[in-house]
């Protein structure tokens, strides 16, 4: 075969814009050293996963990209994480407004105890998205389409939003974070308390999610980074040991201990 005949290469594969970029980061809690100088790139419009054993710092370092490591008074962050190419930890960036466009879902669902449609309505209220009833409706009905959950649930807006199944109720609170027109989601095991049926309506729609949002996911389950990611960054004792394609750290990868978590090894 000469090169005329070569497959598809490295070089078709489309370059995303970059939408986060970490450099240096450290974090300590008081004097565990939870990330090792993290240098990262995370595209727009592309799904990243996070991966490797317990405790190596998938979590720790997800909430370093909206600040929710602030919550904690004993974390201390080194390093510069930008944002479109802003420094999220600048003095003058206000945590609840970048939360606000680093939208966050977490592993167990967790809706207000209120209707359905103050849960989705909750966002918009506080940040002053809505003029009135009329705009506010639409944006409710956006983000539950958006969050694959109109049709199931859009009779029935009154109801409590803890009265959802564990699938519905995560796809609302997926709903919930994009009422705000984040550019950024992140997910932290998001599908790890749902039967299969429920995570496959997930990952469909973190795969929707991707042609709007950069999405990052924090996930245990390789099939899962495998099915719903496009990057994936392997992490091991709070260091990011690998990131590329995810195809290629699922069947080429070229550091030892990628190699060995892949192949259940480790972990
Ligand atoms: N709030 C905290 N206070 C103190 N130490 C913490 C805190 N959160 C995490 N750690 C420590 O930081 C390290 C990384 O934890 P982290 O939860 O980020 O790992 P992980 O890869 O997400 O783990 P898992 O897959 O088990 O959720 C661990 O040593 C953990 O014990």
């Amino acid at each position: 075969m000469d090169m005329y005949d070569a497959p598809h290469t490295e070089r078709d594969v489309e370059q995303k814009e970059v939408k986060i970029s970490a450099r240096g980061v450290q974090v300590y809690y008081g004097e565990t050293h939870a990330i090792k100088d993290v240098d990262v790139d995370i595209e727009d419009n592309t799904v990243t996963a996070f991966i490797g054993p317990s405790g190596c710092g998938k979590s720790t370092f997800l909430r370093c990209l909206n600040r929710m490591n602030d919550t904690i008074d004993i974390a201390r962050i080194e390093g510069e994480i930008l944002i479109d190419g802003e420094n999220i930890y600048d003095k003058r960036v206000d945590p609840v407004q970048l939360r606000a466009k680093v939208g966050m879902v977490f592993q167990k669902a967790n809706p207000f105890p209120k209707s359905i449609y103050d849960n989705v309505a909750y966002g918009p209220k506080i940040h002053g998205m809505a003029k009135n009833k009329a705009e506010l409706d639409e944006i409710v009905e956006k983000a539950l389409r958006r969050g694959a959950l109109w049709d199931e649930v859009k009779d029935r807006l009154d109801a409590s939003g803890t009265g959802l199944s564990g699938g519905q109720q995560q796809r609302l609170c997926i709903a919930r974070a994009v009422a705000t027109e984040p550019e950024v989601l992140l997910m932290d095991e998001p599908c790890s308390a749902l039967d299969p049926i429920a995570t496959a309506q997930v990952e469909e729609l973190i795969d929707e999610l991707k042609a709007n949002y950069s999405v990052v996911i924090v996930t245990h389950s390789m099939q899962q980074a495998a099915r719903v990611s496009q990057k994936t960054a392997f992490f091991h004792l709070g260091n990011l040991v690998e990131f590329d394609e995810t195809g290629t750290i699922f069947t080429n990868p070229r550091d030892k201990r990628t190699e060995s978590y892949i192949t259940g090894r480790i972990g």
